[in-house]
């Protein structure tokens, strides 16, 4: 796989690092997740439901002696990830500085809402938080409704999760010229607002010059929207060039040079109501057929399970199932020669790898044996999970 051979530490966190180290595994990486051992008791496999391919290590970092490992383990890993806000890792004595001096090599990802420095860098905040601040929030949403922000998949995936695993792979590739690792500062406001460049720089040619809603791809457009059918489900419709706008027109039932110019907006609601009354005609199934094979653009909204089942979808695979019967995406992209190879085994339990891995980093059993009688470390007993 791409990423064989790179060892990743990842310190727990809430969902944009464990998607992050979800990635990097999934391609390859040999990614161990470092644990609170105080949760060790409570929360098994299922606190972090992106745990594929992972190992867990509990650690105590409050404890010098637990600090002092994750130093080791560093030394001897090629990437950190720390999810914490600003000056948590400082304070724990395992900051940038400290780390990479005993490990140039070392690539140390910061991922945080608000990046290191400025203002907010101390504050806590959600996806929804970052979203406003990098304003795309201000975006989103219908005509005469609050902006609206979509589950938390921008800042905290898109943004976060997403724009750091790139961070990471960027700076390995500069570190197999170099030598020399480096810290990155990723922060959800910044990746989200990044990963609308297109919003930001399509201004000057008015694609956003109405109001949120109002526009041609925020649902201001009949043509790109989404319709309810006859039996409660919704189409998708996309057809933006006129070519598959006429495709759409024609599968609709209607006559094009009998209704108002595409692009006049002036006539995009009374359009909305036309398309709207004759999507609820007939079922998803039957718009389904009438639209299949043409390039109008327009296809079904499908539930989660609705689309793993998807003929389009299952020729491509374009979903796996764990040894637990658990469906999930397959990674993507997919890679010609070293495509990822996504783990089908279980989420580990917090602590379930601590003594393999610290072997592996080269611990010596009298030193674990100590290191579990400080309480630095957390062994798993697996039967009590069972
Ligand atoms: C919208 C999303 C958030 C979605 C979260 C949900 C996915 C989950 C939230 C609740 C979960 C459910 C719940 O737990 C109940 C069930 C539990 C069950 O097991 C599973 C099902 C549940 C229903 C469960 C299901 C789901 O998991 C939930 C619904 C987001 O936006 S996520 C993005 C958040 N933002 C960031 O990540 C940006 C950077 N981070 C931060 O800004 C802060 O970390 C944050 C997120 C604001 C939290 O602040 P907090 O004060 O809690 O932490 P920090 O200031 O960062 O400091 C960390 C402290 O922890 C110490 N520490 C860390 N590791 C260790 C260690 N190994 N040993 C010892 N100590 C450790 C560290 O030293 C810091 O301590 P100090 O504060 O004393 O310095």
């Amino acid at each position: 796989m791409a990423l064989s051979g790179v060892r990743v530490l990842e310190l727990a966190g809430l969902a944009p690092a464990p998607l992050c180290g979800m990635i990097l595994a999934d391609f390859g990486a040999k990614v161990v997740r470092v644990d609170r051992p105080s949760r060790a008791a409570a929360v098994s496999a299922d606190g972090d439901v992106q745990a594929r391919g992972k190992r867990s290590l509990a650690l105590d970092l409050k404890r010098p002696q637990g600090a002092a490992v994750l130093r080791r383990l560093c030394r001897g890993a090629d990437v950190l990830i720390e999810p914490f806000r600003h000056g948590v890792m400082e304070r724990l004595g395992l900051g940038p500085e400290v780390l990479l001096q005993e490990n140039p090599r070392l690539i140390y990802a910061r991922l945080t809402g608000f990046g290191q420095t400025g203002k907010y860098a101390k504050s806590a905040g959600h996806d929804i938080n970052y979203l406003a601040l990098s304003g795309v929030l201000s975006k989103l949403g219908r005509k005469n409704e609050n902006p609206y922000a979509p589950v938390n998949l921008l800042a905290d995936f898109g943004g976060g999760g997403v724009m750091c695993a790139l961070g990471i792979v960027i700076t390995l590739f500069e570190r197999a010229r170099s030598g020399r690792g480096q810290v990155i500062d990723a922060s959800m406001v910044e990746g989200v607002a990044y990963l609308s460049s297109f919003l930001w720089k399509s201004q000057k040619v008015g694609l956003w010059n109405e109001p949120r809603g109002k526009n041609l791809l925020d649902s201001g457009a009949p043509f790109y929207e989404v319709y309810r059918t006859s039996d409660g489900k919704f189409m998708a419709v996309g057809a933006i060039e006129p070519k598959f706008y006429n495709q759409l027109i024609k599968g609709l039932g209607l006559n094009v040079d009998e209704l108002p110019a595409q692009m006049s907006s002036f006539g995009w609601p009374e359009m909305k109501k036309k398309f709207a009354s004759i999507f609820a005609q007939k079922t998803q199934a039957e718009w389904c057929s009438i639209f299949e094979s043409t390039d109008a653009c327009v296809t079904p909204v499908l539930a989660l399970e609705d689309a793993a089942s998807h003929q389009h979808n299952k020729e491509r695979g374009s979903f796996i199932k764990n040894n637990q019967g658990e469906i999930s995406p397959r990674p993507a992209p997919v890679l010609s020669r070293t495509p990822a190879v996504p783990s089908c085994k279980r989420d580990p339990f917090i602590g379930e790898h601590t003594e393999e891995i610290l072997l592996e980093y080269g611990f010596t059993k009298q030193e674990i044996a100590k290191l579990c009688s400080d309480k630095a470390i957390e062994l798993k007993n697996l039967k009590a999970n069972l």
